[in-house]
Parts: structure tokens; C-alpha cells; sequence
């Protein structure tokens, strides 16, 4: 870096459920003065909206009918990130059981994807001193030129062991078999399924605290700047 300014930088995070991309994500963008944005919650934004408005989710031809039709908002400050559908806040609902057991079969269908997809290189080419981006297929398929590839992995123990103290000491058993299904599902599909690209550095977090993953994040971005 020649002028000590401090250089855009596109930054994909991906991995399974419950391997820490959304806690990561945000410090590192809250750090290092950058963008977040949460693909995730924009599939569980138009799957919240497709069961409000009684579409059969198990039906790919309807679903694919309306994807064009909700208004998707996702605000990209990472000390508050926010997501409406038609200008309504939809933050605490769509992390509900009801919506996380339909998000992967709507998310799997083609045209949902295009109109996600669209959208967030939108918002990634207009966040002006850069952005980090989480969710699947960011580094495969969204963001394939991005600055830096992180794909984020950790045992399924581990992971039911995270999600299980979220959700207020929920069965470790169930909530374990219900995250490898979801797995199974998003790495399963047709179009850009769950995957690590090529060129991504993989992060295995099972041993690893939150606090250590994002400072080795923090120190791939900042090699990554200095390169630039
Ligand atoms: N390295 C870690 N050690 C312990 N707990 C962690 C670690 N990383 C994340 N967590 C915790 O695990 C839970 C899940 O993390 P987070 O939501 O960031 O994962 P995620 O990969 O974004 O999941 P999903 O894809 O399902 O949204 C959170 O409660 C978070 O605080
Ligand atoms: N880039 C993405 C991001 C998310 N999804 C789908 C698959 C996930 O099961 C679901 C919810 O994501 P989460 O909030 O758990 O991160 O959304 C996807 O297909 N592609």
C-alpha cells in the first residue's frame, strides 16, 4: 500500500450452519471499517415471504412463479444489519423453526437464486470501501473475483454444541441431525450448492474461539490490503 489510505477489499465467507460465518463476518467488517452483508437472511427474507403468502414451498414451478415479486432490503452496517420484505422488518421472524426448515428447499430453486444472486452484486459492487459477504456459494458462484475466500468449517458436534446455547440448551441430538440435513440439502443441490472454491483458505474453527477465528480473518484481510 503506498498512501496509507486503507484499500477496498471484497472479502467471501462460506461454510455449513453453525461454523461461525455470521459472528466472523461482522467483527471482521466492524474492525476493518468494511460492509457485511448476511446472504443467508435474504433466502430466509424470501422464504418468509413466500409462506405469508400461502405458496406451496414444495412446489418448485410456484415458487419460481413469484421470485421476482418481494422487495428485498438489506442494510449492510455491520453493528446493525438490517432486512425488510416490502418495508417490513423481518429481522426476528425469519430465524423462526418454521421459516429454517423451508429456506434450503426454496432456496435450491433456480430462479430464487438468480434473484438473490442479482441482488447481492448489486449491493457488493456499490459498497464503496469494500465489503464482507457470507453465505454458500459467494466464493463459487456470487462473488468469484472476490479480494479473499475463506470457507469456515467445524465438526457437527461443535456446531450443535454452538446452536444448541443459542437456542437455550435445545437437544444436542436433534439439533445436530437437523443441521447435517439442512448440510446435506444446501451441498446437494443443482445450482451452486454449498461448496469451498478452489482458491478459498479453509478455517477449521472446531478448537479454534470465536475471538481467534476473527483475529485470523483480520490478519488474511490485512495481508490481502497490504498486497494490493
Ligand atoms: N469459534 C467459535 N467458538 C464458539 N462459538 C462460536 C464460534 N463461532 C461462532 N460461535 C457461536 O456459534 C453460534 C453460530 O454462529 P454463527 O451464527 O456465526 O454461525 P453461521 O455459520 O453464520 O451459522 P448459519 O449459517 O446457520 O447462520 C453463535 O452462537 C456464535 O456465537
Ligand atoms: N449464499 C447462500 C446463503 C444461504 N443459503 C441458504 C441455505 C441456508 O440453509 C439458508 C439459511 O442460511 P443461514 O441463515 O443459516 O446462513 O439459506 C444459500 O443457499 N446460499
Amino acid at each position: 500500500m503506498e498512501n496509507g489510505a486503507a484499500q477496498p477489499v471484497i472479502v467471501a465467507i462460506d461454510g455449513p450452519s453453525g461454523t461461525g460465518k455470521s459472528s466472523t463476518s461482522k467483527a471482521v467488517a466492524a474492525q476493518l471499517g468494511l460492509s457485511y452483508l448476511d446472504t443467508g437472511a435474504q433466502y430466509r427474507a424470501i422464504t418468509w415471504w413466500m409462506v405469508n403468502n400461502g405458496i406451496d414451498i414444495e412446489d418448485p414451478t410456484a415458487v419460481a412463479a413469484v421470485a421476482g415479486k418481494p422487495d428485498i432490503v438489506s442494510g449492510t452496517d455491520p453493528q446493525g444489519p438490517t432486512i425488510t420484505v416490502d418495508g417490513v422488518d423481518v429481522a426476528v421472524p425469519i430465524r423462526e423453526q418454521d421459516v429454517t426448515s423451508k429456506v434450503s428447499a426454496v432456496s435450491a430453486v433456480p430462479e430464487v437464486r438468480a434473484r438473490i444472486t442479482e441482488l447481492q452484486r448489486t449491493i457488493a459492487s456499490s459498497a464503496d470501501g469494500g465489503i464482507v459477504v457470507e453465505g454458500r456459494d459467494i466464493g463459487t458462484t456470487v462473488l468469484p473475483d472476490a479480494d479473499l475466500k475463506i470457507f469456515l468449517t467445524a465438526s457437527p458436534e461443535a456446531r450443535a454444541a454452538r446452536r444448541s446455547g443459542e437456542l437455550k440448551g435445545a437437544d444436542l441430538h436433534t439439533t445436530r441431525e437437523a443441521l447435517i440435513k439442512r448440510d446435506a440439502a444446501d451441498a446437494g443441490r443443482k445450482t451452486s450448492p454449498l461448496a469451498k472454491a478452489g482458491d478459498a483458505v479453509e478455517v477449521d474453527t472446531t478448537d479454534l474461539t470465536l475471538q481467534q477465528v476473527i483475529e485470523c480473518v483480520v490478519t488474511l484481510v490485512e495481508e490481502k490490503r497490504a498486497a494490493k
